[in-house]
């Protein structure tokens, strides 16, 4: 076999305090993480929430130093990543592809195709698949692929998710089992796994199989953890007025307290890295509130990062991956049953005269609205408590 790469994907953060408003632009306006029935608000919206919710966002950013340590964690694991699968004998390349900030997913995909690459093997580093997350790259990907011939001649091959990898499962163990024990009584400690939510109709109306991969991970890691400790699943970072998986952490934390649990270790389950759900939401947010709700031992379990476990993981996927038979882009979707992207596949760019029509109509009354409220801070989107 000729050389191969590796496309890591993952979400991407704000490198410094300036770069928190684009970011947040980038992420508003992809249609996986908000689900409006009409696409020409899109943008619109993202602009306005984006530019509403800039200067809390970057308050937090400051507190964890300023911006997001993914860039570089993410640029560690794949070098660590390329030296494992070199010590397996493969000389592979690896590229990164972030979904909103640098290094882009189009940047990465520019590099591979001058790089004569044989097999590609496409890794989102999500270990549980969402609509929200890898399946918003994979609908990128797919995009580009129709759109660009040099890309079709691409032999290539997806992992749409990895929950269940044994190495996964026993670097996360590790991390939690060396936590625990620093606990005076490691048994008594409550392990307390932190998923990042998804709006529950991600799940109960577009087939998202997020929340039952979080559930049979977790139950998996404990598993693998093999110790008598009770354990909880709770969601965190909800955003918007919509209901979202739950329960929350906040709501978690606060019933624990009142049970009267004394130790709690957290573990951060749907991302491999530190970043500031973990840097700031749980080491400060949610530490304040279990010191509130009266539990004196709040610890969390570091990210996966650059252990050598999980990293000796992610090569053995990328090996097993090109063993395997391929799987394509559009097979993924079809994998993750039910799963609905949004906007469908089969989704009419208002092709018929009358719905043009009335598309611009609606566009001119969404955007008149949308100026009123911009400029008088009451309207819709404050009422039905999307903005404050
Ligand atoms: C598996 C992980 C993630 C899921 C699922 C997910 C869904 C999701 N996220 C938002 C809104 C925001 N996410 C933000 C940051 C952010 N999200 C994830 C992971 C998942 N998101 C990460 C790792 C990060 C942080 C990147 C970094 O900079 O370190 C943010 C911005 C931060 C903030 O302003 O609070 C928003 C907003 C939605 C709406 C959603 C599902 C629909
Ligand atoms: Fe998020």
């Amino acid at each position: 076999m000729g050389r191969i790469g590796v496309l890591l994907l993952n979400l991407g953060g704000p490198d410094r305090l300036e770069d928190v408003g684009p970011f947040l632009y980038n992420l508003f306006s992809d249609p996986e993480i908000i689900r409006l029935p009409f696409p020409w608000l899109q943008k619109p919206l993202a602009w306005f929430i984006a530019t509403r919710r800039t200067s809390r966002s970057q308050a937090n950013y400051k507190k964890i130093g300023g911006g997001s340590p993914l860039r570089r964690i993410t640029e560690a694991q794949g070098q660590a990543l390329k030296e494992q699968l070199l010590a397996l004998g493969e000389d592979a390349e690896i590229y990164i592809g972030m979904r909103y900030w640098h290094p882009y997913t189009e940047e990465a995909i520019a590099r591979l195709t001058q790089d004569n690459i044989d097999e590609l093997v496409i890794l989102p580093l999500y270990p549980q698949f969402s609509i929200s997350t890898s399946g918003s790259s994979f609908r990128l990907l797919e995009q580009m692929w129709k759109t660009n011939p040099q890309l079709q001649k691409q032999k290539y091959t997806v992992i749409p998710s990895w929950y269940k990898q044994p190495g996964y499962l026993q670097a996360m163990a590790e991390l939690i089992a060396q936590e625990l024990d620093q606990l005076e009584n490691p048994d008594e400690g409550h392990v307390f796994f932190s998923a990042h939510g998804v709006p529950k109709s991600y799940v109960e109306e577009a087939g998202d199989p997020y929340q039952q991969e979080i559930e049979e991970c977790t139950e998996l890691i404990m598993r693998t953890l093999n110790r008598p400790n009770p354990h909880t699943l709770a969601y965190q970072s909800r955003v918007g007025p919509v209901e979202w998986l739950q329960p929350y952490t906040e709501d978690a934390i606060e019933e624990l307290g009142e049970q009267g649990i004394k130790n709690l270790v957290v573990v951060p389950i749907s991302f491999v890295s530190e970043h500031i759900e973990t840097l700031e939401e749980i080491d400060i947010e949610y530490r304040e509130l279990a010191e509130i709700a009266g539990i004196d031992n709040f610890r969390r379990v570091p990210a996966l990062n650059t252990h050598p476990v999980f990293i000796r993981a992610l090569a053995d996927l990328t090996m097993d991956a090109m063993k395997s038979p391929r799987l394509d882009l559009s097979q993924v979707s079809q994998m993750k049953k039910n799963v609905k992207m949004y906007p469908p596949e089969n989704w009419e760019w208002g092709i018929t005269s009358s719905a043009e029509v009335w598309n611009g109509r609606i566009a001119m009354l969404g955007f008149i609205a949308l100026l009123f409220e911009m400029l008088t801070g009451h309207g819709l989107l404050h009422a039905s408590g999307i903005l404050h």
